[in-house]
């Protein structure tokens, strides 16, 4: 599929715009189907465009929420995700939007996937929007080079839903959802920022296996155009 590069001059003006593009997807979603749903990323790229978008007056109580993979950290955890997104998406206008967690308190990481894929499912597919972030090693979502789960996370057969992934760089064991989850979003975003990231980007473009920088499986098999939202 294509990639389409939307570069700005700084995060804040990438924030705003980017912002807009999403409130303006959500609300064309409602219009048509009376709801709309997002999946977002963790990270720290986020944050700016998350209180830009909490902003928007559109009608949260007809979005549902979600995340596109999780720690396997409890919400009070200042590794979650979830508490990212409550600290900084879920608030102003936007506190009224519905949120399902992927994180449960399950005996397992992989009774939670589980039980995640079960309560995920009410969203309904595709997504109307899903941002993908990246990191300097090329992962997006929980889809980490030498990942316990990577060769199903990326496998386009592998049906919709939550699974497991451990892998050196990642920290605690995590709940992501598959590639075949992402890969069809209305609005498919990969947000990232600084010249390191336009590098990693410009590599995981090159020729390489998609497992050395899972990255590639959106930017190669995607189903749905990736927008490129760059910033220096
Ligand atoms: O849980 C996570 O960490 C994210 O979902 C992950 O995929 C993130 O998007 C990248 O690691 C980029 O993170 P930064 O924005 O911090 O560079």
């Amino acid at each position: 599929m294509t990639a389409n590069m939307h570069a700005f001059a700084n995060g804040a003006e990438l924030a705003g715009k980017l912002a807009d593009k999403v409130a303006e997807t959500l609300s064309a979603a409602i219009t048509v189907r009376g709801s709309a749903s997002i999946a977002v990323s963790g990270g720290s790229t986020p944050k700016a465009f998350f209180q830009a978008l909490s902003s928007h007056s559109i009608d949260w109580g007809k979005v549902t929420v979600t995340l596109v993979d999780e720690r396997f950290v409890p919400a009070d955890n200042p590794r979650s995700n979830h508490l990212l997104v409550q600290e900084n998406l879920l608030k102003d206008k936007a506190a009224a939007a519905q949120f399902l967690p992927l994180y449960q308190a399950a005996a397992s990481v992989e009774e939670a996937a589980v039980i995640a894929t079960e309560k995920t499912k009410a969203i309904g597919h595709p997504f109307d929007v899903a941002i993908l972030g990246m990191g300097n090693d090329g992962h997006t979502a929980s889809f980490f080079p030498g990942g316990s789960n990577l060769k199903t996370a990326l496998d386009p057969n592998t049906p919709r839903g939550i699974i497991t992934m451990e892998a050196e760089g990642a920290g605690e064991p995590r709940l992501t959802f598959t590639f075949s989850s992402l890969q069809d979003a209305r609005l498919l975003v990969l947000h990232i920022e600084g010249e390191g990231k336009k590098d990693v980007l410009a590599k995981a473009e090159a020729p390489g296996e998609e497992t050395e920088m899972p990255i590639r499986a959106m930017l190669r098999r995607a189903a749905s155009p990736v927008e490129i939202y760059w910033a220096p």
